[in-house]
């Protein structure tokens, strides 16, 4: 579905002369994903509200939610309205000969009703069953809904055939959606003081943000303007609610423009071990001349019987993005990303000179950088932290004449003074994030050892201290740094080796004349 920018707080670094902003988007994966669904949705500052961490301590030791008040504290729907809903689903044409929906530790999932082989077709679903923007679009409410963008017009579909009751076509399928999911968006102010300090609480509040910006538009420009078609109310919390069943439900490459919810196809839940993504589905034509489009999902893995037909949701989310998504996270390196931005600040002398070389080398005014536990910096990352930091006796390198040659002095050292300016920010920014949390790594992984965590504080543990490690990564990778500088061989001692000036032991040849 379409995604949101995710601005969180910035950081100035108290020692150095300028800025570097530290903020968690979606991950590199997750930068694309913003580029093209979202970015241009949040207004770039954020308020983040106070939020009180003492309060929240009394959760920590709270028992894991129950079976019986359903996954995520809403009541669970009953087997009679599973089997209402699967009835409905094969009346409407939904092919499912080898699963059926059923109850699991995720809340609702498809189990195998057979043995069922690895890339075997289990579910096929016609697109008159899917809720697209062209099915809005020709619904009650589709003259209302033209140049709404696509996951608003869909929210707001959900909301009102939710409000129609028994007189809504969709009852079966809205009845067996969860009230809410594990997802940060839902939790309670107390929940996100778990968070206090991580790049996830501000990219949450933003998300949040956002979704209630639409939601004033949307109930000023559509809904209040239409009682006779919205009798009854409808509030933020209802299309809060629809924002996250879109988040979690929508397939990866079925979002942005292209959103569609498949109902039954939905119920699929995410394993961690499932390592292919793509191969798990696809639209195909079906019928006479193939005009029919269905929905055709294979399960990625062989499954026997009872067991749970599962698919790998996206490889590249970072924890955040599930967490703030589907409401889980795993504990792997690659999911623990802290993304770096940097900023070529306006008040800089040379910003035209930066901003040019920047945007001829395939970045702009802000760049993001996500950093995973274990991995090594971005590439760009470097010569992007030079540009932005270039100035006193280096700023000839910003002259016209260098403009074809300048990135790649910049991915070498290009002078003490600029690489220890770089080692400053990213050093002070990572201690300014650091000092944001409330527990310390240690703290939170004796909570993770003792186990029995409320769910959604388990999420909060494993996310900050994920963080704190990339944050503890960064700094070390930049002390390391700082110990070389010396070593290091910086543009004018390169300048004068490449043009003969230099001997062996890196004297300075002199001439005579
Ligand atoms: C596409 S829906 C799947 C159906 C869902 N289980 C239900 O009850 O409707 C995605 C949601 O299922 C749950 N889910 C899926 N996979 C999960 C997993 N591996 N661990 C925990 N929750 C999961 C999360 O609540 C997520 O937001």
């Amino acid at each position: 579905m379409e995604s949101v920018d995710k601005r969180p707080r910035r950081l100035v670094p108290q020692a150095c002369v300028w800025r570097v902003f530290i903020k968690l988007l979606f991950r590199g994966a997750s930068r694309r994903a913003r580029m093209a669904l979202l970015h241009h949705h949040l207004p770039f500052h954020l308020h983040l509200p106070t939020m009180t961490a003492p309060r929240a301590r009394a959760r920590l030791l709270l028992p894991a939610a129950t079976a019986s008040t359903g996954l995520h504290g809403g009541p669970s729907p009953s087997q009679s309205t599973v089997n209402t809903f699967w009835q409905w689903a094969a009346d409407k044409g939904a092919m499912a000969s080898a699963l059926m929906p059923g109850f699991v530790p995720e809340g609702l999932g498809l189990l195998a009703q057979r043995s069922i082989s690895r890339n075997e077709v289990v579910l096929e679903i016609p697109k008159s069953l899917w809720i697209t923007p062209d099915l809005v679009a020709a619904s009650d409410i589709g003259r209302l809904c033209s140049g709404l963008k696509s996951w608003v017009s869909i929210a707001l579909f959900l909301v009102f055939e939710r409000a129609k009751g028994d007189a809504s076509a969709w009852r079966p399928y809205l009845d067996i959606l969860p009230h809410s999911t594990d997802s940060t968006i839902f939790w309670s102010e107390e929940e996100l003081a778990e968070i206090q300090g991580t790049q996830l609480l501000s990219t949450t509040l933003g998300v949040k943000e956002y979704v209630q910006s639409e939601f004033l538009k949307v109930e000023n420009d559509v809904i209040l303007p239409n009682r006779d078609i919205f009798p009854s109310t409808i509030t933020y919390d209802d299309f809060l609610w629809a924002f996250g069943i879109l988040r979690s439900r929508a397939f990866s490459r079925l979002r942005g423009e292209n959103l569609v919810l498949i109902p039954l196809a939905d119920l699929i839940n995410h394993n961690y071990s499932i390592k292919s993504e793509d191969v798990s589905w696809e639209i195909k034509g079906k019928g006479l001349f193939s005009r029919e489009l269905i929905f055709s999902l294979r399960t990625p893995v062989s499954v026997n019987l009872g067991e749970q037909v599962c698919i790998q949701y996206d490889l590249k989310k970072s924890n955040a993005e599930l967490a703030l998504d589907y409401g889980f996270i795993e504990a792997s390196p690659e999911r623990e990303i802290y993304t770096l931005t940097l900023e070529i600040a306006e008040s800089d002398p040379f910003y035209g000179d930066k901003l040019d070389i920047a945007e001829s080398n395939g970045f702009g005014e802000t760049a993001y950088f996500d950093i995973a536990l274990g991995s090594a910096l971005p590439p760009s990352m470097l010569p992007y932290l030079r540009l932005v930091a270039l100035g006193g006796p280096d700023a000839f390198l910003l002259e016209s004449i260098f403009r074809n040659s300048i990135w790649g002095h910049l991915e070498l050292p290009v002078s003490r003074a600029n690489e220890e300016m770089i080692c400053c920010v990213v050093r002070d920014a990572c201690k300014s994030a650091l000092s944001a949390y409330q527990t310390t790594i240690e703290e939170d992984e004796e909570l993770l050892e003792k186990g029995q965590l409320d769910p959604r504080v388990k999420i909060a543990v494993g996310i900050r201290v994920g963080e704190k490690k990339v944050l503890q990564q960064i700094d070390s990778i930049f002390r390391a740094r700082e110990q070389e500088l010396d070593g290091l061989e910086y543009y004018q001692e390169r300048r004068l080796k490449d043009l003969g000036l230099v001997g062996e032991q890196g004297e300075i040849i002199f001439w005579e004349s």
